[in-house]
């Protein structure tokens, strides 16, 4: 899209309603007033009242019942677990208007999934983002559904991106998004709590380890990103022949950490594909 038609979506944004005031909608929430909507354009719903007011006393959003919310907006976002989503739709259907899109975050959930419980012709589109979007790094990936026009696409991009940059994928790529970069910081938290208790065995203050391992992520991360480096250039610049990391390497090699790398991933995106058929 040129700038010009660009800045004339932009001038014409209008109020989005966040349906599920958990950890992803509050991150929504947050990147969506960072990157400049006002707290009059963001009508929030949730069945805990408690989430609301927390999130009311926070960013000052509107808090709404869903039939409040729902009519009020051209754009609604679901950000509900998927084993609620069945319930979730079934609510908004009577309080949509004709035309209003409706984006799902949910794993699993499928564009079919939402267009057989929704009115027809409602477009849709299926997002899987990121916690790291809290920090305006996240990583989304769209997909839209059968009704979902270039416009719509544009709007759901354009919400994805207040927080993080975005990418158009394929719905048949959904799963392993999500097995990858949807369920993916928590693979990294988990390797840094590993390196951190590496380093406590091997007796370095828990703070001093800790210190060490996040910002030797945040290095390693940050050469991937700047240098367009391949991982593998960069792990054997690291490498030195007869030297300490290839000997712990080759400990991960004998332990299979790789090999488990690619199972768990794939078990990830095995049960994404699970939640869309409703199994608990
Ligand atoms: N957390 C993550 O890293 C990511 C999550 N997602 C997806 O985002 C979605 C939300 O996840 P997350 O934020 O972690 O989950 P949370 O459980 O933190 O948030 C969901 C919120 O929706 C509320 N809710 C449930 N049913 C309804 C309803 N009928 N009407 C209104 N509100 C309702 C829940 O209330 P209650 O607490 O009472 O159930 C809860 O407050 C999920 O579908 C998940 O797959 C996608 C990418 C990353
Ligand atoms: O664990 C989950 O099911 C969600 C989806 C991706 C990240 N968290």
């Amino acid at each position: 899209m040129d700038q010009t038609a660009e800045r004339s979506h932009e001038s014409r944004r209008e109020p989005v309603a966040i349906i599920g005031a958990g950890v992803m909608g509050e991150t929504l929430v947050s990147g969506l007033l960072r990157s400049g909507r006002t707290p009059e354009q963001l009508l929030v719903s949730d069945r805990s009242a408690e989430r609301l007011a927390a999130l009311s006393k926070q960013y000052a959003v509107q808090v709404l019942s869903v039939a409040d919310a729902v009519p009020q907006v051209t754009t609604v976002v679901l950000a509900v677990k998927p084993q609620d989503m069945g319930a979730v739709l079934e609510t908004i259907r009577p309080h949509l208007q004709p035309g209003t899109l409706v984006v799902s975050i949910a794993a699993g959930i499928t564009t079919a999934f939402l267009e057989e419980r929704l009115p027809e012709g409602t477009p849709v589109a299926r997002v899987m983002p990121n916690t790291p979007a809290l920090v305006d790094e996240g990583m989304a990936a769209i997909s839209g559904g059968t009704h979902c026009e270039a416009h719509h696409m544009w709007v759901a991009q354009d919400l994805m991106r207040s927080c993080g940059k975005v990418v158009t994928v394929p719905e048949e790529h959904q799963d392993a998004v999500t097995a990858i970069s949807g369920s993916g910081p928590a693979y990294i938290f988990y390797v840094v709590e590993a390196m951190i208790e590496a380093g406590v065995l091997l007796g370095l203050p828990r703070g001093t380890s800790t210190e060490l391992v996040v910002q030797t992520l945040y290095g390693a991360a940050t050469m991937l990103k700047e240098t367009g480096e391949h991982p593998t250039v960069l792990r054997e610049r690291v490498s030195s022949p007869g030297g300490t990391t290839m000997s712990a390497l080759r400990e991960l090699d004998d332990h299979k950490v790789r090999a488990a790398f690619l199972t768990a991933m794939e078990a990830a995106a095995r049960r994404s594909a699970e939640l869309a058929s409703g199994q608990a």
